[in-house]
């Protein structure tokens, strides 16, 4: 099954997103050339807004190769698109935080998203003990 997403660029000169095979992330690129100093933090605009399917969010996180580049991390871990995240000028950001002095060029692919069905509903319900054994602290099945 094919599933549909709206896309809406910022900047026409930005290179268009190709169809992309089942299963791989999505690179998404600077929309800006920016420059961070070694310990600086800036949102890098990534020059796209979409209108997810319904029932689905998107899931941004950094390519492998996006901290050996450039030297950025992205601060957040992992960027969440929420579905509802999909007015004209909503449009897609990175959060990157530089240890050293770094340069990123307008266009360059910096990271990748893919999408997530939603989590269902859940409802929390709350008790005095949950009644199973304790598994026991972080670590305590060793590293080996
Ligand atoms: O790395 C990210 C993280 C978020 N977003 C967009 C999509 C998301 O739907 C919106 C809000 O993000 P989030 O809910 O994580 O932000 P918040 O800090 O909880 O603020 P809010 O009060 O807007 O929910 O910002 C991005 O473009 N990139």
């Amino acid at each position: 099954m094919t599933l549909q997403i709206k896309i809406k660029y910022f900047h026409s000169d930005l290179p268009k997103i190709k169809k992309i095979a089942q299963g791989d992330w999505i690179d998404l690129r600077a929309a800006q050339t920016i420059e961070l100093k070694k310990d600086e933090f800036k949102l890098i605009p990534l020059g796209i807004a979409m209108e997810l399917p319904e029932g689905y969010e998107a899931h941004i996180v950094p390519r492998s190769s996006s901290f050996k580049n450039f030297g950025i991390i992205e601060t957040n871990s992992m960027g969440v698109v929420d579905e509802s995240y999909k007015g004209d000028n909503d449009q897609w950001f990175f959060p990157a935080y530089a240890l050293r002095d770094t340069k990123i060029d307008f266009g360059e692919r910096i990271c990748q998203f893919r999408i997530f069905e939603k989590m269902p509903e859940v409802e929390l319900i709350e008790v005095d003990h949950l009644g199973n054994e304790n598994r026991g602290g972080h670590g305590s099945t060793g590293v080996k």
